[in-house]
């Protein structure tokens, strides 16, 4: 686990004259399930969108598979997942498969022809996430948690080496949030995916990620998951500036 997969040096951000970022350094090597957490406000999204090119920073370096994020276009090696993904409506007119094809656009393109072996792609990748009994199913139809599943997919579809998942979780039962953890853990771990995931779930995330990034508008704890599970409560309570309670699951 050496090459850096993102690595951020003296990040700096202000929407007007409020500093939102400051002086973030995060280096996350190959093979890392990275868990971002923090209070709200904290900057969590706004480092995403710097990350994902979406706001510029003030001051500081990024580099994205180990490019400089100015020369930085191998945007089809990095999948995204938003919060906001799984807000469709009943009757919302597209199967699982035309919406996992979308996935494959940034690279085919809108108008290339859709060929056999990209066929192939957007099914494996709707098995990969355990949804091939929906494949011909309209999205709108499925529970929240199945619909992010797809959105991994759509993700998945064009191999990424990195995917970057913004609160996922939010609006989705606490069994199928398990679930869904177990599935980033089996990316993480048999497909080598990296992932960085932001997130309030801090109680089952610290199962599953190998290391945990705290964010309150400078980095407050940067560390494996056994280190993040070892701090006390008054240690969370002033990383976070407000009082915590810690919620921690056994590892199994
Ligand atoms: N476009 C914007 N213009 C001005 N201020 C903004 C803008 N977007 C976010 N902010 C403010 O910047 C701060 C950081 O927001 P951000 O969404 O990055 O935090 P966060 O850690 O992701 O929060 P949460 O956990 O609540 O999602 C917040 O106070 C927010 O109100």
């Amino acid at each position: 686990m050496c090459e850096s997969v993102i690595r951020l040096k003296n990040i700096n951000f202000s929407y007007g004259n409020r500093q939102i970022l400051k002086n973030v350094h995060l280096d996350i090597k190959r093979g890392m399930f990275m868990g971002l957490v923090g209070p709200n406000g904290g900057g969590k999204t706004t480092l995403i969108k710097i990350i994902l090119g979406l706001l510029k920073p003030d001051k500081g370096s990024i580099h994205l598979l180990n490019q400089p994020m100015e020369h930085f276009k191998d945007w089809n090696r990095i999948g995204f997942v938003s919060q906001k993904a799984n807000t469709f409506n009943k009757g919302f007119p597209a199967t699982v498969f035309e919406v996992v094809s979308m996935g494959l656009t940034a690279k085919i393109g809108y108008f290339k022809f859709f060929k056999k072996h990209h066929k192939q792609k957007v099914l494996s990748a709707i098995k990969q996430v355990g949804m091939e009994k929906y494949t011909y199913q309209n999205i709108g139809d499925l529970s929240g948690g199945q619909q992010q599943r797809v959105f991994i997919a759509r993700a998945l579809v064009s191999d990424p080496e990195l995917l970057i998942l913004d609160e996922p979780t939010v609006g989705i039962d606490y069994k199928n949030v398990e679930h869904f953890y177990e599935l980033l853990h089996d990316l993480n771990k048999n497909n080598q995916l990296t992932l960085l995931l932001v997130t309030h779930d801090t109680g089952v995330m610290t199962k599953y990620a190998t290391n945990i990034a705290c964010l309150n508008n400078s980095l407050h704890f940067h560390g494996n998951s056994d280190e993040y599970t070892a701090l006390s409560t008054e240690q969370l309570s002033q990383i976070y500036g407000h009082p915590v309670q810690a919620v921690v699951h056994d590892h199994d």
